[in-house]
């Protein structure tokens, strides 16, 4: 059975809706997937300022609350709408939505005892993640059967509720002897590690989040700029300075970046406070606005490896990039330095779009969770078990 599946996703960056537009077959580890159409709609300047303010962690009352999860839902139907033109109608969206809040789960007390030796989560050490844009409005506006709200049970059962792209990962881009590491670089960053298709491979998979992508990025661009600016293109700025290592292994020193997996974070902890302290910091060493973006770069490439080297049984033989991050030319050349001899590449060299992997990801979730396959790794999430995710609402 072919289906035509359209995913929409808005990430930590805050940047706009990526829309895909997906022929997909198969059920589960033998998925086959066909990108018909992506495209990214930027939100409204002022829409975007709203949810960025909300992230920030702004007091919103109820009304406010509920007009902006409406106001990214019709963003989110007019996307599937725009991405649809021209083409056949789609029968399923999976939709993401916009994550505003995460809260991984508290370590080490996710269980509690129910008696006669059974475990269940503790609803005090849950984690929380909330995804505004509610899918049935999404399929109201649209027609479309939405499948949202893909993280809460996952987080239900005990586990982080993210990464979750990393079980689509490993059916699209498995090597039958490479062991490969997936790369996200977002506003947040997060890996996929998929060793050779051989033996238990599909038990040997991790994933986790690897802390900042672009975002402690983005907000010193925007503050070196005074808004003018919201990236650095290309990791052009960056280039031209020069990275303060002794800063690096400072900020490297973070609990964060020492956490075993499974591990989950966001812009609460990689967001405006952790960049003013970085600023704070850099102040010591009379950085140049150039050399301040080349050592938070590096910070970004830095935390990546030091992960890799830390919680992977073996160094990846390739690492394939994929968001926004993957086209930082600089980023990208301070990876390839830190990880050789494994080539970096990114996701479009291994057939898959490095810009709408996510988008393309949820598509995905949404159909297996019509076919009623899991879409969680317990492995990364953390879950006690396999679950369905996401929440079907009918038009
Ligand atoms: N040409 C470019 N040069 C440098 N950086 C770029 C370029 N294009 C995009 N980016 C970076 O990528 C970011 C957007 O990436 P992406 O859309 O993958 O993030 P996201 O999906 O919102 O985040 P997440 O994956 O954490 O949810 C931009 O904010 C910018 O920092
Ligand atoms: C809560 C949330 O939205 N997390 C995002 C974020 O952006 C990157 C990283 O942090 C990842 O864990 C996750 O997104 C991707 C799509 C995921 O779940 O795989």
């Amino acid at each position: 059975m072919t289906k035509q599946v359209i995913g929409l996703m808005s990430g930590t960056s805050v940047d706009g809706i990526d829309a895909a537009l997906v022929d997909i077959s198969g059920t589960d580890f033998d998925l086959k997937v066909e990108l018909i159409a992506g495209a990214t709609y930027p939100y409204s300047r002022e829409l975007r300022e709203r949810i960025l303010a909300v992230c920030s962690g702004e007091a919103i009352s109820m009304q406010e609350l509920a007009e902006l999860d409406d106001a990214i839902a019709l963003a989110f139907a007019q996307a599937a709408q725009n991405i649809q033109n021209s083409h056949e109608t789609a029968t399923l969206i999976g939709s993401h939505g916009q994550t505003v809040y995460h809260r991984p789960p508290s370590r080490g007390q996710g269980t509690g005892d129910r008696g006669q030796g059974e475990t269940f989560p503790n609803p005090r050490f849950l984690g929380y993640s909330l995804q505004l844009g509610r899918g049935a409005v999404i399929a109201h506006l649209t027609g479309i059967t939405t499948v949202s709200n893909f993280r809460v049970a996952d987080i239900a059962a005990g586990g982080h509720g993210a990464p979750l792209v990393p079980r689509v990962d490993a059916a699209l881009l498995s090597h039958p002897q490479e062991a490969r590491c997936i790369q996200n670089i977002g506003g947040i960053g997060n890996v996929t590690y998929i060793p050779a298709r051989q033996d238990n491979w599909l038990e040997k998979i991790r994933g986790w989040d690897t802390g900042p992508g672009n975002s402690l990025l983005d907000l010193a661009v925007q503050y070196l700029t005074n808004n003018a600016k919201t990236y650095d293109e290309n990791g052009a700025w960056a280039a031209s300075g020069t990275p303060c290592h002794a800063l690096v292994e400072q900020w490297l020193e973070q609990d964060y970046f020492h956490l075993p997996p499974p591990k989950s974070t966001g812009r609460e902890l990689f967001g405006v406070t952790y960049l003013q302290q970085c600023i704070k910091d850099a102040e010591a060493y009379q950085l140049s606005p150039a050399d301040l973006l080349a050592t938070l770069t590096e910070l970004t490439a830095a935390s990546i490896v030091h992960s890799y080297r830390t919680f992977l049984p073996q160094m990846p033989q390739q690492v394939f990039l994929c968001g926004g991050g993957s086209r930082n030319l600089y980023l990208k050349h301070r990876l390839q330095e830190l990880l050789a001899p494994a080539p970096v590449l990114t996701t479009d060299e291994a057939g898959l779009s490095a810009d709408f992997k996510e988008a393309i990801a949820f598509a995905v979730l949404a159909y297996w969770r019509k076919l009623g396959t899991p879409g969680n790794l317990p492995s990364v999430t953390g879950a006690p078990q396999e679950v369905l995710l996401g929440e079907i609402h009918e038009p």
